[in-house]
């Protein structure tokens, strides 16, 4: 059998021919090109991308979760704006994407504000706070299955890992769609939610990010 090579590697690879170690824009460009003109990645994107750079800039949080890391592309995109301090925790329970992702990352030069998790998310957030001490996260990107978005929410919430304050910024919630997680954001009186219309990555479909501040118990 031809040991054909996977997507995530030939993202990584696109990331080494066209990138400068050390430059995440250019590892950002380069990720973004490869997926634009070669192969689409289900990446968060450039249109998308601004537009979570944004808020990160607006919410300049201390600890940032992330759900969902892939090629570890939207990481490196939300690392890249944190101050010194600041950090993300990633999870990916997929070993062999977790594995492109700590490449991708470390090409950045990044490494130092990323802590990146291998495990489902479900089994994860509970050990949370006594594993990194994080009192509470600031931001949470939620890009993971679109099923657990709902259940994780929930899960952070009963583990105290969201506050007052805390943003979640979730990907896909129009393109593949995460009804039921949309439905409890915008309906719940304990969450302010914002839609910020935009596209599919790399496509002209309509897709879009939904900003949700907690309002606190
Ligand atoms: N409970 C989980 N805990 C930790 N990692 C998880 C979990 N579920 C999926 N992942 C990981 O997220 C990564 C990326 N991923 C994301 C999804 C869900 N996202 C999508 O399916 C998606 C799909 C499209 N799309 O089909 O157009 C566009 C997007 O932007 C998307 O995020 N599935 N795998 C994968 O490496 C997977 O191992
Ligand atoms: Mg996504």
């Amino acid at each position: 059998t031809l040991t054909r090579t996977s997507r995530p590697q030939r993202i990584l690879k696109a990331v080494q021919r066209k990138a400068t170690v050390g430059d995440p824009q250019s590892v950002i460009t380069a990720i973004d090109h490869f997926c634009r003109h070669r192969e689409w990645a289900m990446n968060v994107g450039d249109e998308k991308g601004s537009i979570l750079d944004s808020v990160v800039n607006e919410v300049s949080p201390v600890t940032v979760l992330e759900l969902g890391t892939y090629c570890g592309y939207s990481t490196v995109r939300i690392a890249r704006l944190l101050p010194p301090g600041a950090c993300v925790i990633t999870l990916e329970f997929n070993p062999d994407y977790a594995a492109i992702a700590r490449q991708v990352i470390k090409w950045s030069g990044l490494e130092d504000k990323v802590q990146l998790v291998e495990g489902a998310s479900g089994d994860c957030i509970p050990w949370m706070k006594e594993h990194f001490g994080v009192q509470a996260f600031d931001l949470v990107f939620l890009d993971h299955w679109k099923e657990r978005y709902l259940p994780d929410t929930k899960l952070l919430e009963e583990c105290g890992l969201i506050q007052k304050g805390t943003v979640l910024l979730a990907d896909n919630v129009i393109c593949p769609g995460t009804p039921d997680y949309l439905e409890y954001v915008r309906n719940s009186p304990r969450y302010n939610s914002h839609y910020y219309r935009s596209h599919l990555e790399y496509t002209k479909a309509e897709d879009g990010l939904e900003k949700s501040v907690f309002l606190g118990y």
